[in-house]
């Protein structure tokens, strides 16, 4: 059954796009069909939602999500994943590669795309990794993944750094075959060996190894002279120090073609968090200073940092309840994330909606190249285009609940915070996926 046949046509009304003044909004047949006046009368065959006071906004776009499957379906499936992600206004997320089997091959991304599709919570790019099972020694069949039926364009080892340079090289050159990018977790692993944490006054106190900022700064230096040196494209994953910010700035003003993200967790959190020895706040990179995550929100204001990407990494509580040296790294973000850049950025006036459409939906859809064709993602609320909206009410507060999430895991650093901002509804090309701040349990097999 196609989505155009069973959807019902929407009628937004009274939302704000982009926090401008408020319209009527319809959705039918998977696109935008009208923009009508405020509070327009509402024919018979279609399906009023009360918008009043809520902002609309393109659906929202995660270029770094950690989805577990194949292989930790106790942490994270991709159906519960990408129901986390709609509850969070996604509308489409990349899904990284560092699972078992790693996604190196065309036949592990085509898995994790169809699984995804036929999900149907949100669209599923899978990221694949740029070497043989993240070992950092010989290329993967990138090529064959971006033929494949995922039409993969974002490569990443995320989890670990692409190390050689004779290996990062041929990977930058690999990929301008097809416009892809390569999205690189910045960590020199001589620099970082059994780091704890962020290398600062907080780590000396503490005791706990170090994580130096030059470790993450070295490598992005190095990257993005390479990007220069063989004229590709190069994506800067989760950035979290101020010389980081710095070096981006400086080598897109130089014309590299640079990308940069940075976390939600990097926007607020810092290191004096480590003081208690909770391995939730335990995350790589580590949580830096208050000067970095005034650096960070600077430079995603004034658009050095291109996007905002959740890095999404739900692990077990076996994994995570444990004894600080032996937790994993990661935390949990698809469920926060507009939040937290609504209270970082908004609230504080640094940032309007219009730019947070921009950093949480535009850019990310562009860098991953999925603002084309029939699935395209990012695109502007206007007649015409794919009907993916989400529809966040700004003015709500609510205490986040780690235990009644949607995601499997309950790794959030927010527990018990009171953050601004609730996603309302969101709609899959038309279809709602999250209606009245709840997901829409759907037939399986329904898709777009
Ligand atoms: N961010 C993390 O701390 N962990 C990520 C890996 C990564 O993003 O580097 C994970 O896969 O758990
Ligand atoms: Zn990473
Ligand atoms: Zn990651």
């Amino acid at each position: 059954m196609s989505e155009q046949t069973t959807n019902p046509t929407y009628v937004l009304q009274g939302a704000a796009p982009l926090g401008a003044d408020p319209v009527d909004l319809v959705l039918a047949g998977g696109v935008i069909t009208e923009v009508r006046a405020a509070h327009s009368p509402v024919a018979d065959d279609e399906t009023a939602v009360d918008a009043t006071g809520l902002v609309a906004l393109p659906g929202l776009v995660d270029l770094h999500t950690h989805l577990r499957e194949p292989g930790r379906e106790d942490a994270e499936t991709i159906v519960s994943g990408t129901r986390a992600a709609a509850v969070g206004g996604f509308t489409a997320v990349h899904a990284m590669a560092n699972t078992t089997p790693v996604a190196d091959t065309a036949g592990v991304v085509e898995q994790v795309w169809r699984i995804g599709r036929d999900a149907g919570w949100v669209d599923v790019h899978p990221v694949g990794a740029v070497s043989v099972g993240l070992e950092g020694h010989q290329l993967a069949e990138i090529g064959a993944m971006a033929d494949s039926a995922a039409r993969v364009r974002v490569f990443s080892d995320d989890g670990k750094c692409v190390w050689d340079p004779i290996l990062m090289r041929r990977a930058l050159e690999y990929v301008k075959a097809f416009d892809g990018v390569v999205a690189q977790h910045a960590q020199e692993p001589r620099l970082t060996e059994g780091a704890q944490m962020n290398e600062g006054v907080v780590s000396a106190e503490l005791g706990l190894a170090g994580w130096p900022a030059v470790a993450e700064e070295a490598i992005i230096a190095r990257d993005v002279l390479l990007a220069e040196h063989v004229g590709s494209r190069l994506h800067v994953c989760h950035l979290s120090t101020a010389g980081s910010v710095e070096i981006i700035r400086w080598a897109k003003g130089r014309g590299i073609d640079v990308t940069a993200e940075v976390t939600p967790h990097h926007l607020v959190l810092t290191d004096e968090l480590a003081r208690d020895y909770d391995p939730t706040f335990k995350v790589n990179p580590p949580l830096r200073t208050a000067a970095d995550v005034e650096a960070v929100r600077q430079g995603l204001a004034d658009g050095t940092i291109d996007i905002v990407a959740t890095d999404h990494a739900p692990h077990t509580r076996e994994d995570k309840d444990c004894e600080w040296a032996a937790a994993a790294f990661g935390m949990t973000g698809l469920e926060t994330a507009l939040s937290v850049v609504q209270q970082t950025m908004v609230d504080s006036g640094r940032m309007t909606w219009a730019d947070v459409a921009r950093v949480l939906s535009a850019a990310p859809a562009r860098i991953g190249r999925i603002d084309e064709g029939p699935t395209a993602q990012g695109r502007p609320l206007e007649v015409g285009e794919p009907a993916n909206v989400v529809l966040v009410d700004p003015a709500a507060r609510r205490v986040v609940d780690g235990r009644s999430q949607a995601t499997a895991s309950t790794n959030t650093p927010f527990h018990g915070h009171e953050l601004p901002g609730r996603v309302v509804a969101t709609f899959l090309r038309g279809r709602a996926t999250v209606l009245e701040g709840a997901p829409v349990e759907q037939v399986a097999g329904v898709r777009s």
